[in-house]
Order: structure tokens, then sequence, then C-alpha cells
């Protein structure tokens, strides 16, 4: 099957592809080679030349359109966890969306720049009453940077939660450190009725895990030591990190993630939730952004 974006950004490095049902945009630079998807506007892969994969995918994942593909980078927008409404999907629904594609760009730096959106239609009105527009600028560089652009179309102000649900490829979450949630609000959703706390420790994996850190807004390093790396994860307009890793018993219910494949990743979210949520004027627009890099170990 050919895309239908193929002649119109016809731009050396950059091919349109599908798998099943799931188009893929397929991006290889000086720096990196990487994968995303239209549905959800997901990145699948990122990998910096001679290096190992930053992200994670299931082998079970279904690229069948009928969900997300489980893994990559999905958005989770205009709520994060839980709806506050029986019957709506968790994580929003724009993770199920199929995306345009506005622009495939190289830039003079040799960086390539993908600019993907969605906007309201009848379905997310019937979901989410308050239209509004989405776009997500991707740049595939040196580091992985990821732009989303909420935009307020309705005449009145609204709020929205929202998370970039990154799931990174580890070599062992087990007992790994996550550095730079010190000091934050943490919020153990794995113990309902625990309050929240501020975390005074480095935090360290120890699956099964599913907490939110509020009031976080600083830089945090994934220090993923059987790979002899560590993952940077810079951030802008941000407050909030959430970690997550199902461990050996929750990862049984999840049909597209294998049983023992929960010790190949770890989700770690920027973005802002529950009460970091943010409120947008009518007509305005915020800004979440994040940059993952890959370094040596200190
Ligand atoms: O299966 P989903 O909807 O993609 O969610 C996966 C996980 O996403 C995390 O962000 C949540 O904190 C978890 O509670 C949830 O289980």
């Amino acid at each position: 099957m050919t895309s239908r974006y193929q002649e119109q950004f016809s731009v050396e490095g950059i091919k349109f592809t599908h798998r099943e049902k799931v188009e893929l945009i397929e991006i290889d630079n000086a720096f990196a080679k990487a994968t995303i998807t239209t549905l959800g506007g997901s990145v699948l892969s990122f990998m910096p030349k001679g290096q190992k994969d930053l992200l994670w995918v299931s082998d079970t994942a279904v690229y069948d359109g009928s969900k997300p593909v489980r893994g990559g980078v999905p958005v989770c927008w205009p709520w994060f966890g839980a709806a506050k409404q029986a019957g709506l999907p968790a994580h929003g629904f724009v993770r199920s969306m199929v995306w345009n594609v506005e622009k495939a760009v190289h830039l003079d730096t040799g960086a390539t720049r993908v600019l993907l959106a969605c906007e309201s239609d009848e379905n997310t009105m019937a979901q989410w009453p308050h239209p509004f527009s989405l776009k997500l600028c991707i740049e595939i560089g040196e580091s992985l940077i990821l732009t989303l652009i909420s935009a307020n179309l309705s005449d009145e102000s609204i709020d929205i939660t929202e998370a970039l649900h990154t799931y990174f490829a580890v070599a062992n979450p087990v007992g790994m450190q996550i550095k730079g949630l010190e000091k934050s609000t943490h919020l153990d959703k794995l113990a309902s009725d625990a309050p929240a706390e501020i975390q005074n420790e480095i935090v360290v994996l120890n699956p099964p895990k599913d907490s939110v850190y509020l009031n976080q807004t600083g830089t945090v390093a994934i220090i993923d030591a059987d790979n002899n790396r560590q993952i940077i994860i810079e951030k802008r307009n941000s407050q909030s990190s959430v970690v997550w890793n199902p461990g050996p018993e929750i990862v049984k219910g999840f049909a597209d993630i294998d049983d023992q494949a929960w010790l190949e990743f770890a989700c770690v979210e920027s973005g802002n939730v529950l009460d970091n949520f943010i409120t947008l004027p009518s007509k305005a627009e915020h800004m979440l952004s994040v940059q993952y890099s890959i370094e040596p170990l200190a």
C-alpha cells in the first residue's frame, strides 16, 4: 500500500510505510534512525547511530489500528489516567486517533522534523465537548525532542491533564535508579489509601510500580546501568512525572505485553497530571516539551 504522504513529502531519509493497518514514518538521518506512527502520534523507535534503541515496543503489540501500539511514546490527552466519566477511555482519546502529517522536513543541522496534528471532531466532541487542536513536533537529531502544543479553540476555558507516556528500553528495570524525582510529592497509585508524601530519596524501581510525582519540574536521569548508559529527560512546562512498570503479576492482565516483558522496559512519563492540571483560557495555547538524550554513565 503506498502512503498518500510519500509524494507530498518527498524528503531524503524519510519513508512512509505501513505495518498492517498502521501507517509508519521511517527516518534515517546523520544522527539516528527513528520510526513514528500516525496512530496516536506515537514515536516507536529512536536509535542514535551506533546505539541501542531508546524506546521499547512490545513484541505482541497490535498493528490492526484497533488500539494504540503498546510501547513507544503514547500521547495521553486531554486527560491522564482513568476518565472521570464511566465508559470513556483511560489516558484520553488522542492516542487512538489517526493524526495528520503536516510537515516533514530536513533541517540544516542534519536533524529531521515531523509535525503531526489532530483536532476535535464529532467523535471527540461526544466524549469531551470542547473544540481543540493538538500538534506534536518531533525532532530526530542527536536527541529526541517532542513538543506537544495544545490549543483551546472554544469560547470557554478548559482544564486538561496530559503525559508523554514514554516506554524506555532498559537492560534491567529491577533495582534501577531514577534520579531527579527527589523533593517532589509522591503519590503511590498501588496503595490507594496512602497519603501523598514528599519523595526524600532517589527513586529505586522495584516493580510493580505505579507512582505519580507532582510538582516535579527538574531534569530526570534513568540509570540504565546494564546498558552502560543514562537516559536524560529534560522538560519544559511539565510539573509531573509518572513511573510505571507492571511487574510480574499485573503484567498478566495485559494482552499486548508478554509475561516476561516487564523486564525490558520502564515508563517514565512527563506531563501535567492530577493536581498539576493545566487551565487553558479560551483561544490560548500551552506547550509541553521534553528532550531525551542518551549519555554514557558518569
Ligand atoms: O494500559 P494503559 O491504559 O496504556 O495504561 C498503562 C499504565 O499507564 C500508567 O501511566 C498508569 O499510571 C497505569 O495505572 C497504567 O496501568
